[in-house]
């Protein structure tokens, strides 16, 4: 089954569209856990545990997985998330040569969705793109301030450089496996974008510890009611100061968003 038909059916059975972002950055883990053999893992559990009612994906961040224990923490938490039923996007923004990226899809063997990046072009994503069931999340308009930096370029043609990768990722959108990564900061080019794209379901990060705007990711980053709004830190560390009970709040965090979104949805 085709990832946003496997993601649609759990927006309905959850009633939500939160993508719980974990991101175990390790100098916040609490302390009781720092023993632990994986304490990056034993961390996820307890917020799997706490939010997966209300979660439409987790989304792992590479970046937070990137050495020995990292990946096998890592590998736990998706097999984990999957015992709950709970798709899994890794955020893993990634793009190479053919052979290189070749490698990069077998992450797609464990994951059900994955962030890339567009800048090397076609042939660079086609491992990804080839992959039916596999979704297919393109970096458009990034949510941090230095996406303006190449993102908002004009082009000869007078559109931005993020228009042109959007209607680049429509033509790739083959298999029916695209998405748009738009950031909630960035309202206004979420709103033109899913005009120019109205088909292609948004992976909108940037709400919570980033400030950006509920509701336009919501009117906006969904399509025919499918996508994904992402808050990371504001989910798992909500209960950063409640030393053994710190995943609780981190449920409550995540169900609160939960119903802030459905408002709009
Ligand atoms: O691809 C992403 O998910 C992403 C794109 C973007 O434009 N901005 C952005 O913040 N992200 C990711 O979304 C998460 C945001 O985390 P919080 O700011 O803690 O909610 C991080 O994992 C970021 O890497």
């Amino acid at each position: 089954m085709n990832f946003f038909d496997r993601l649609h059916d759990r927006i309905r059975t959850v009633d939500s569209v939160v993508s719980v972002g974990l991101d175990p950055d390790p100098s916040r883990l609490p302390d009781h856990l720092q023993d632990h053999d994986l304490p990056r893992w034993a961390f996820n559990r307890r917020i799997i545990d706490a939010t997966h009612e209300h979660a439409a994906a987790f989304k792992p961040n590479a970046a937070f997985y990137e050495d020995p224990d990292g990946w096998a923490a890592l590998e736990e938490t998706i097999a984990y998330a999957h015992g709950k039923d709970v798709p899994v996007l890794l955020d893993a923004k990634r793009a190479d040569i053919g052979n290189t990226t070749r490698q990069y899809a077998q992450l797609l063997e464990k994951a059900d969705a994955i962030t890339v990046n567009p800048y090397m072009g076609r042939d660079s994503l086609q491992p990804f793109l080839s992959n039916e069931e596999a979704g297919v999340f393109v970096l458009c308009r990034t949510s941090n301030p230095g996406g303006a930096d190449i993102q908002d370029l004009e082009l000869e043609t007078g559109e931005p450089v993020y228009e042109r990768v959007a209607a680049l990722a429509d033509l790739w959108n083959e298999n029916d496996n695209v998405g748009l990564v738009v950031g909630a900061t960035k309202p206004e080019e979420l709103e033109e974008l899913r005009e120019q794209v109205p088909d292609l379901p948004f992976l909108v990060p940037g709400i919570g510890a980033q400030g950006g705007d509920a509701e336009a990711a919501v009117e906006y980053g969904l399509a025919d009611g499918v996508g994904l709004v992402n808050s990371s830190r504001g989910i798992i560390f909500a209960g950063e100061d409640d030393g053994e009970d710190f995943a609780r709040a981190s449920g409550q965090a995540a169900k609160r968003l939960k119903r802030r979104l459905n408002q709009y949805r």
